[in-house]
């Protein structure tokens, strides 16, 4: 007769060998710590042609640590720790190093074994290859910050749109009045655009927007200022923290700029070179005030330049700025 325990023994040897070459032939790899010593008491053989590392180079949790992105170590070690402590189970993504000095992107996904008194016994887990899912979504955010970038950028000068323009205004204007600083506004319109288009063609037109969109960006220098296509043959520059004499000085430069290009216009009523109308104004927001105000007092010098022969600049009077807040376009 066949001892009982021996059976029960073999069966129980037979089914730890079916789970082993099952844990052994997944992609993920299982490994355990045991939490008193902190050593792996098992890795599964995987983790070799995974990262280049010997099985039995895997020792103790200071070579998991040591083998983990720089960048990623403190980050991931403190977080497992303290999970861990607290007997939760939980999941991590790091870069593991190879062998031969690469980067990896490993999900770790850990299970927390505690003792029937509660204490934590040990530690079980999978190490995941998530790398491709990594390239993945590391690409979906580059198309998402493109797409971003595009939608906040003009097609054809390749500056900043009107949308831009829109949202930084909103922000500016806001810190502006808090923090008891002025705004200017300077809008440049190009002279007779339609002559120009009509005498040397749109392409040439396009040509011509896309060089003074290119010099207006070119002489903004301060960190914060915004440069956009403000409509067809408009551009606008927002210049936070600028007071009148700045803003009088920025649009001195853009006509000057302008000037420099020396782009051929001519025809009936035009000058020889392209020329600009440029409409200047500056705020210091008070409560009450809004930037689409202030925004249409600006415009409203820019048509007065226009109305008074163009290639001249307007700038909203200090004094007067109240008034011409409230004052509609003549
Ligand atoms: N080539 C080209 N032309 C454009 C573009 N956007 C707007 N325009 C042209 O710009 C011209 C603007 O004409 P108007 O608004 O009459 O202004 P203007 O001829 O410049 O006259 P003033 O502003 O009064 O000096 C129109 O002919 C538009 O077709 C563009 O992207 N490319």
């Amino acid at each position: 007769m066949p001892d009982p325990d021996d059976a029960t023994l073999r069966e129980a040897l037979a089914d730890a060998d079916v789970y082993r070459t099952l844990l052994e032939s997944t992609r993920a790899i299982p490994w355990k710590i045991d939490w008193a010593s902190m050593r792996f008491t098992y890795i599964g053989p995987q983790i070799e042609s995974l990262l280049g590392w010997p099985q039995a180079s895997w020792s103790t949790v200071e070579d998991w640590a040591a083998r983990m992105h720089p960048e990623d170590r403190e980050r991931v070690v403190g977080f497992c720790v303290a999970q861990s402590q607290a007997g939760v189970d939980h999941e991590a993504d790091y870069r593991a190093m190879t062998h031969d000095g690469r980067y990896v992107w490993i999900r770790d996904v850990v299970h927390v074994v505690r003792r029937a008194d509660g204490a934590v016994d040990s530690l079980v887990g999978f190490m995941f290859d998530i790398s491709e899912r990594k390239k993945d979504e590391e690409e979906l955010l580059r198309l998402h910050r493109e797409l971003e970038r595009l939608s906040m950028t003009d097609g054809l000068t390749g500056i900043a749109n009107r949308r831009m323009f829109d949202t930084r205004l909103g922000t500016e204007w806001k810190a502006a009045r808090e923090g008891g600083k002025p705004l200017s506004l300077v809008i440049v319109d190009i002279d007779c655009f339609k002559q120009y288009n009509d005498a040397h063609g749109h392409v040439a037109g396009d040509e011509c927007l896309t060089r003074i969109g290119g010099m207006l960006q070119e002489l903004s220098q301060r960190p914060g200022d915004v440069v956009a296509r403000f409509g067809g043959e408009e551009f606008i520059l927002l210049l936070p923290g600028a007071d009148e004499t700045a803003a009088r000085e920025v649009a001195e430069a853009c006509v000057r700029g302008i000037a420099r290009l020396r782009i051929p216009h001519g025809g009936p009523g035009v000058g020889d070179i392209v020329t600009a109308s440029l409409g200047v104004g500056t705020a210091r927001p008070a409560a009450g005030d809004t930037a689409r105000d202030f925004l249409a007092a600006v415009d409203r010098r820019l048509y007065d330049a226009k109305a008074r022969g163009r290639n001249r600049i307007e700038v909203l009077e200090q004094g007067h700025r109240a008034a011409a807040l409230r004052a509609p376009r003549p």
